[in-house]
């Protein structure tokens, strides 16, 4: 036996050392077939302005700290650099860019569609939703999804918003000043909304899984900010090794119970025959329906710009002669299970995906835009003077709800939201994988294939060059003669073009009647000023230190006859 043992062991060190002889050359033949693969990716980034790297790991060490750290490093960073900036995060190619016309190409393309590799870490969550989809299923399910937020179905949500933002002051009215962080209220009240306006799910039958639901969105949120900054988290096999993992699945399930619930109650309404979700609050008098339904049918929307530049539009612009879910006026899950049972291109397991998306795009990003435009209204106390008689003027002292007509009448106000998606864009980074060489129109530069561009909004929207002093918070920047000398893709909160945001007019309209309703009640405070905002971009942009805020109940004034 030992002399079996002795003659192994020659013959397993040799094969030992056969292979580690044979390891490593291979590996670094490997290296250099990789490296010569991407000669051309190089040269090219060798051309493009950016902060100087490490050897290998090139600017990885930048990506450690804080959200907020990080967010700092990169804003300082950038700002030697003018609008094209490389970065490299290990082998990966990141180039950040800020001119609008270099904007322009990528997002007005058909070509450069696909989003970023590092939008798999969404896939357990949205699965193939949306946002994420590429190809001719995102293509089909857009056409579909689309029309479901048409004007003509957002004007029958007024009622719904209204409810909603009644309901929310309530909640905060009973806080009596306290100072508290208002987007827990803006992110549980914007869930309420599109349980009610996309999903039908009617507020009365609601529980505690819509805050549930908020909470676990945010922390899903922390998650995959730390996987995309993290690299070593990159890899599915290391981040299932690690803690993040398995709160993630906790968090996922808390996600996951909301949507499925809410798609097995539409389904077992639709199968004893209750269809259609557009329905209108008992609060509204019969006759005011009426009316409400011949203002709905006459109202001409002139002046609201839904958020983006005049001038800019997309497919949310066209009246299609199939927008099946203007013409029925279908809310988005109903037209999703309309279109399945008639054997339309979606099935129930992309029913599921779409409706995650939904939820996690129409609320995040709400809840946010509308934490920093109150925030701003409590720090800028003389510009929400200026808001708060524009409310007056349409209101008057009574407490009636808002109309779609008078969101149109709310042009202050409007400009106030168009500054705050300006200097605070909820989605701070837009990312694009690049599968074909691409030309800036900046200067002499090439992107090359297979590299990630980001549209850095969060840096285009605070160019001098574009906007005269941009860290001042100056909602005159809006004004129409002001906006027309500008590039479209100047201000592109909601992204543009065939990509861009499916919510854009829903979410202007929402947050029109949010903000109006709480400007109407109260007096916003904030005891921080703009340069104590913490920022993070966890994602969604967000304040470290939250969004806190005091409100004082006020009395509106009597309707005074407008200023000649
Ligand atoms: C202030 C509010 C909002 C902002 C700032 C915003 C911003 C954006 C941006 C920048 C994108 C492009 C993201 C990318 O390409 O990576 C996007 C996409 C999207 N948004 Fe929004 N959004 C808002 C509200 C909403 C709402 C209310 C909904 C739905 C109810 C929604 C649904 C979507 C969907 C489905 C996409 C993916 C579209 C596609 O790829 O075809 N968003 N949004």
């Amino acid at each position: 036996m030992a002399g079996t043992v002795s003659a192994d062991l020659p013959t397993s060190s040799v094969s030992t050392a056969i292979f580690f002889s044979l390891l490593f050359p291979a590996i670094a033949l490997w290296f250099v077939y990789w490296r010569l693969s991407r000669k051309r990716m190089y040269e090219l980034a060798d051309k493009l302005p950016g902060p100087n790297g490490l050897p290998i790991i090139g600017n990885a060490l930048d990506l450690m700290g804080t959200s907020h750290i990080l967010f700092k490093t990169f804003v300082n960073k950038g700002k030697p650099f003018n609008d094209v900036i490389k970065i490299w995060a290990g082998p990966k190619l990141l180039i950040f860019l800020a001119d609008p016309r270099d904007i322009e190409i990528i997002l007005s393309s058909q070509v450069y569609l696909d989003k970023s590799p590092e939008y798999r870490f969404f896939k357990p969550w949205l699965g193939n939703g949306l946002l994420i989809s590429s190809g001719s299923k995102w293509r089909s399910h857009r056409k579909l999804i689309a029309p479901t937020f048409h004007l003509n179905v957002l004007k029958s949500f007024i009622e719904l918003f209204n409810d909603n933002s009644r309901h929310v002051c309530q909640k905060m009215r009973d806080l009596n000043g306290k100072t508290f962080d208002c987007h827990d209220y803006m992110s549980e009240c914007t869930v309420e909304i599109l349980l009610e306006t996309a999903m039908g799910v009617s507020r009365k039958t609601q529980d505690q899984s819509g805050f549930d639901y908020a909470m676990a969105v945010m922390k899903m949120c922390d998650i995959l900010h730390l996987r995309h900054t993290k690299i070593w988290l990159y890899p599915d096999w290391i981040f299932n090794l690690s803690k993040y993992a398995k709160k993630q699945v906790k968090l996922l399930d808390v996600i996951h119970s909301l949507t499925k619930k809410v798609i097995r109650n539409k389904k077992e309404a639709f199968s004893q025959g209750t269809r259609g979700s557009l329905a209108t609050p008992e609060y509204i008098k019969p006759e005011e329906k009426d009316k409400k339904e011949e203002l709905k049918k006459t109202t001409v929307v002139e002046g609201l710009s839904f958020g983006q530049s005049s001038g800019l539009k997309d497919d949310l612009d066209v009246d299609e002669p199939n927008d099946i879910g203007e013409k029925k006026r279908l809310a988005f899950l109903d037209l999703l299970l309309e279109s399945a049972e008639n054997g339309a291109v979606i099935s129930d397991e992309e029913i599921k995906e779409q409706v995650d998306t939904i939820m996690f795009e129409g609320h995040d990003t709400t809840a946010a835009g509308s934490s920093f435009f109150l925030s701003l209204m409590g720090i800028h106390q003389h510009i929400q003077d200026k808001v708060v008689d524009e409310l007056d003027q349409i209101f008057g002292d009574s407490d009636r709800p808002c109309t779609f007509q008078d969101t149109l009448e709310m042009k202050y106000l409007e400009r106030c939201m168009m500054e705050t998606l300006r200097m605070y864009p909820p989605v701070p980074l837009i990312a694009r994988h690049v599968k074909e060489e691409l030309k800036l129109a900046s200067g002499d530069y090439v992107v090359p294939a297979g590299s990630t561009v980001i549209v850095a909004t969060f840096k285009l929207h605070r160019l001098d060059s574009i906007y005269p002093n941009p860290e001042k918070f100056d909602p005159d920047n809006f004004l129409p003669e002001r906006q027309a000398n500008r590039h479209y893709y100047a201000f592109i909160p909601f992204s543009a073009g065939p990509r861009s945001c499916v919510g854009r007019k829903y979410a202007m309209l929402k947050l029109k009647v949010i903000l109006s309703t709480v400007l109407r009640q109260f007096r916003v405070h904030s005891d921080l000023t703009e340069e104590q905002f913490r920022l993070q971009a966890d994602i969604i942009l967000k304040r470290e230190e939250g969004f806190q805020i005091r409100l004082e109940p006020r009395k509106p004034r009597a309707k005074q006859a407008p200023a000649s």
